[in-house]
């Protein structure tokens, strides 16, 4: 997995350019999936070593990648529908379509067609679950697209099946150059059936099996409840309560019908570092206790299995000495990548006037420069991860330790 994500954290435009600004602050964030390791360093990503007019907020002017996004939930969560709802908007893009079910032929194609009102394409991957055993056809359909299609295309939405694992259709994005160089994950969906959906998020596996409704909601950028026609309002609230203990980072909306707004699902950018400010929206906790876990507020775990899936997020005023962030960053995805779904972070640190923002994803991690603060502004930062296993206790001295 780490070798395969590692392509999907694109150096951006700014990280070709000369180091300048911050020249004395030349340690990076290192590229950290092992393959790397050996393989000579790029330069400048994963460093305060750019120069501030070239940073990751002004590069998305360059990237003329055609963005996807991929939808997931649930079996009957409602991913068809909403999928209606973006070929029938008036949002003038011009979106091709990729779906996949698994052992039926066409069904959602024509359930879409009849229902389209502007010219798509539709094109089915069969034969398999998309995040296994046709990755392959996945990767040759995203390579016709854009090789017949890529001029006229605004957009590509990609259409799991019900049991799909948003990992490696994710990595599917990273595992071909050629796909990586033309088409960028915009985001991950995910439709969540309100009625049915808690009984799936505590459903105990064994360990080593995965928990797709909760990988689902750990992957996503986007939380879609649906259906909130068929709860009452406490079912709703502990639904939210739950989702948010496995992913704090994700927007949520609760709907009927899959109609949200389609600014909501389309131009996400949930892998653009320019947009990480916006995602890491967790409160700030007053008083000593800096950082929470989830919804929990990193009080009581009893309840937790170990093997859960939760969010961590920190949120403290502050400069953090770079090298020890790079330390401890670079030892937890050594040591916890595989575990590591999601992270996203905007940090204050030493000898910079702006804002240092990163994301990774298992073992990769991508970040740079980004706007100064102001001068009266406080200097808050902000982390998320999601993940397996995590631990809150560890990671929050990890960050304290950090600390100026
Ligand atoms: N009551 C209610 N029904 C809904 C809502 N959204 C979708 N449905 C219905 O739920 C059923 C399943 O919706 P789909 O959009 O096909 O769900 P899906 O996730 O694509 O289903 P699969 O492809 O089987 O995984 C359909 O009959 C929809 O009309 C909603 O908000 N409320």
């Amino acid at each position: 997995m780490a070798a395969a994500v590692a392509r999907l954290l694109r150096p951006t435009a700014a990280a070709a350019s000369p180091a300048t600004a911050l020249g004395s602050l030349s340690r990076h964030f290192r590229t950290l999936a092992l393959p790397f390791l050996t393989a000579p360093r790029p330069k400048a990503l994963f460093s305060l070593e750019r120069d501030l007019s070239d940073t990751a907020f002004d590069t998305q002017a360059l990237d003329t990648r055609v963005p996807a996004t991929v939808i997931t939930g649930f079996l009957g969560s409602g991913k068809t529908t909403l999928l209606n709802n973006i070929l029938t908007s008036q949002h003038g893009k011009r979106i091709a379509v990729i779906e996949n079910e698994f052992g039926e032929v066409d069904i959602d194609s024509s359930l879409v067609a009849s229902h389209s009102s502007v010219t798509e394409d539709i094109e089915m991957v069969n034969n398999g679950c998309l995040c296994c055993t046709v990755r392959g056809d996945l990767l040759k359909m995203l390579l016709k697209l854009v090789k017949q299609k890529g001029d006229k295309l605004d957009h590509i939405v990609i259409e799991t099946t019900g049991l799909a694992k948003p990992g490696p259709v994710i990595e599917t994005f990273c595992s071909d150059e050629l796909v990586s160089k033309y088409v960028k994950l915009d985001g991950v969906v995910t439709m969540v059936d309100c009625k049915h959906a808690m009984k799936h998020l505590k459903e105990v596996k064994a360990r080593w099996v995965v928990n797709e409704a909760v990988e689902q909601v750990a992957y996503a950028d986007r939380i879609i409840l649906n259906k909130i026609d068929l709860v009452d309002d406490a079912e709703l609230e502990a639904l939210t309560k739950k989702i948010k203990s496995i992913n704090e980072m994700a927007q949520m909306k609760k709907t009927k019908f899959g109609d949200v707004d389609m600014d909501f699902v389309l131009g996400i950018g949930g892998y653009d570092l320019d947009k990480i400010e916006a995602e890491v929206q967790v409160q700030e906790i007053k008083g000593a206790d800096h950082c929470h876990h989830g919804d929990e507020h990193g009080h009581h775990h009893d309840h937790v299995h170990d093997s859960a899936v939760t969010s961590v997020s920190m949120v403290s005023e502050g400069v953090l000495d770079l090298d020890e962030v790079n330390d401890w960053l670079e030892r937890l995805v050594d040591e916890k990548g595989e575990d590591l779904y999601r992270l996203k972070g905007v940090i204050s640190v030493n000898e910079s006037t702006g804002r240092f923002i990163f994301q990774g994803v298992h073992s990769m991690l991508e970040g740079c420069p980004a706007k100064p603060w102001e001068l009266d502004e406080k200097r808050i930062n902000k982390l998320v991860f999601i993940g397996r296993n995590l631990d809150e206790a560890a990671l929050r001295k990890a960050f304290n330790g950090c600390l100026l």
